[in-house]
């Protein structure tokens, strides 16, 4: 057999390289099965309203089963839109899927733990609520962090007292990756915490539980876009 010609490897650019790798999106829905609506309804209607990364997030009643299948059909909606999958704790529903990566926080896999799970090419976030923590998450593996809540929230609340914008700046300025606000963010309070430099927010009632989930979407993705 001749050898394979030269001509036909090629290597590619670190910056074209780069471009492959799934985006960090500045406008996350995390999922929320209590809000009354179905989950793949309001992922699609957010995404077609300008979410740029779902987080399947499921209850700890739901089984892996459940999980396996609402985060392949999320998938499936978040390719069609060119978004970013991750899935939240459950990083082996995450590997089964094929999903772009997974988030995880203090009661979770450990971030080294988690980044030796995933591979060193996923999404890999990390919840870290003060700059010690983020800096700790970082070099451990994360590529983007969490922090908050910003503001109280009502989808969550068993959370420490809310960050506020400050605090969403002491994480931002202590790390060189993308931290993304969570946290009672709505359309009222994601300009501060991008002021304060998020690079972004995550929300579950802002779209969840909005009378129009595509038109919330739409909006909290105009103040994202800066
Ligand atoms: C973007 C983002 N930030 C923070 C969290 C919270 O993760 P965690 O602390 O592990 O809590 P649970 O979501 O697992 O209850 C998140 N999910 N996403
Ligand atoms: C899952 C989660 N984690 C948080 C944290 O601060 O770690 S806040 C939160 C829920 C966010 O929902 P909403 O946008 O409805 O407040
Ligand atoms: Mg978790």
């Amino acid at each position: 057999m001749s050898p394979r010609p030269l001509n036909l490897i090629r290597v590619m650019p670190a910056q074209e390289e780069e471009c492959l790798m799934p985006r960090i999106g500045r406008l996350h829905l995390v999922t929320d099965a209590t809000a009354g609506r179905d989950v793949p309804g309001t992922v699609a209607a957010a995404l077609a309203g300008g979410v740029d990364t779902v987080q399947v997030r499921v209850g700890s009643a739901v089984s892996d089963r459940e999980a396996f299948e609402l985060a392949g059909v999320v998938l499936g909606l978040c390719r069609a839109a060119g978004a970013t999958c991750l899935v939240n704790d459950r990083l082996h529903v995450a590997l089964a899927v094929g999903a772009d990566g997974g988030h995880v926080g203090g009661t979770d896999l450990p971030v080294e733990a988690a980044r030796r799970v995933l591979g060193p090419r996923a999404v890999l976030g990390a919840t870290a609520r003060d700059p010690d923590a983020a800096r700790l998450a970082v070099a451990a593996g994360a590529d983007y962090l969490g922090t908050g809540p910003a503001y109280v929230s009502t989808t969550k609340t068993t959370l420490p007292p809310p960050i506020g914008p400050a605090g969403v700046a002491a994480v931002a300025d202590a790390v060189e990756v993308p931290v993304i606000a969570i946290g009672g963010v709505t359309e009222e309070t994601a300009g501060a915490l991008l002021a304060a430099g998020a690079h972004g927010v995550a929300v579950v009632a802002a779209i969840c539980s909005a009378d129009d989930p595509r038109g919330a979407a739409a909006r909290l993705a105009t103040l994202v876009a800066g």
